[in-house]
């Protein structure tokens, strides 16, 4: 059974140290920006790939820090993505983490995270997020290409014209609710 709750973070409000800047540290890092340009995160690691420093010149929220990970590294984050190559590291990360009450995502052990990152389909306001359970990322990110192939762009203007709707429908909550279902009925012939 798949238990994962599956909710979507205010990444930008909230503070998120990345450990590792590799190549699995530059994807993670990417995933954050990507879908939150201005989140704070700071990521440390005594060698860190040119493109994570690409990134960082643009975008001054990105920190990075040239040194081993320690535990001060965990004060004032809210998640945190353990990503070296040391898997003794990693999973001191997550102990630390645990005993600070941080959440904790471990690429290299699924069986260690607090949470997965998923696969994410985008199209204007709509955002999709894709996980297998840890089965395969690779046939998360295949189908969010499908998902990304099949949906119009047109789709933003929809939803566009549905909020302006729901802000200028009047009546209690119970007339709105069934005004919005009616004129999204066609959406499911
Ligand atoms: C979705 C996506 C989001 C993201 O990372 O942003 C994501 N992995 C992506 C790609 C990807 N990752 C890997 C490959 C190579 C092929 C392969 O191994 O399959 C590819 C494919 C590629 O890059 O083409 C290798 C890999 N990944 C994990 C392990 C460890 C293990 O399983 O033990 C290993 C083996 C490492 C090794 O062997 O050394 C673990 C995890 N990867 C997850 C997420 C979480 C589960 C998500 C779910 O529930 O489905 C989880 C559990 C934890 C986490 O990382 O959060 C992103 C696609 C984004 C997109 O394009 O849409
Ligand atoms: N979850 C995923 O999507 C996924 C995908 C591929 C690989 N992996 C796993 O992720 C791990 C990292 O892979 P990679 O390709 O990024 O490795 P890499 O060799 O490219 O980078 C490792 C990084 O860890 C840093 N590092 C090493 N020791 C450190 C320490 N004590 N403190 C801070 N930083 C330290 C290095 O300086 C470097 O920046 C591997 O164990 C790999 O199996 C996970």
């Amino acid at each position: 059974m798949n238990t994962l709750f599956p909710i979507f973070l205010k990444i930008e409000n909230l503070r998120t140290l990345v450990v590792g800047g590799g190549y699995v540290g530059l994807e993670k890092v990417t995933a954050l920006l990507s879908n939150g340009p201005n989140a704070p995160i700071t990521l440390v690691a005594p060698e860190i790939r040119e493109e994570i420093r690409t990134l960082a010149e643009q975008h001054p929220n990105l920190q990075l820090v040239y040194d081993r990970y320690s535990t001060r590294y965990l004060e004032n984050n809210d998640l945190v993505i353990g990503a070296t190559n040391d898997k003794a590291v990693n999973a001191q990360i997550q102990t630390d983490c645990k005993s600070h009450r941080i959440l904790v995502n471990v690429a290299d052990t699924p069986d260690l995270c607090d949470f997965y990152l998923s696969s994410v389909v985008r199209k204007g306001d709509l955002k999709i997020a894709i996980s297998t359970n840890g089965k395969s990322p690779t046939f998360a990110k295949r189908f969010r290409e499908v998902l990304e192939e099949i949906l119009p762009d047109s789709l933003q203007a929809t939803l566009d014209n549905l909020q302006t709707i729901r802000n200028r429908l009047k009546g209690d909550f119970q007339e709105k609710l069934e005004r919005l279902n009616e004129i999204t009925k066609v959406m499911k012939s």
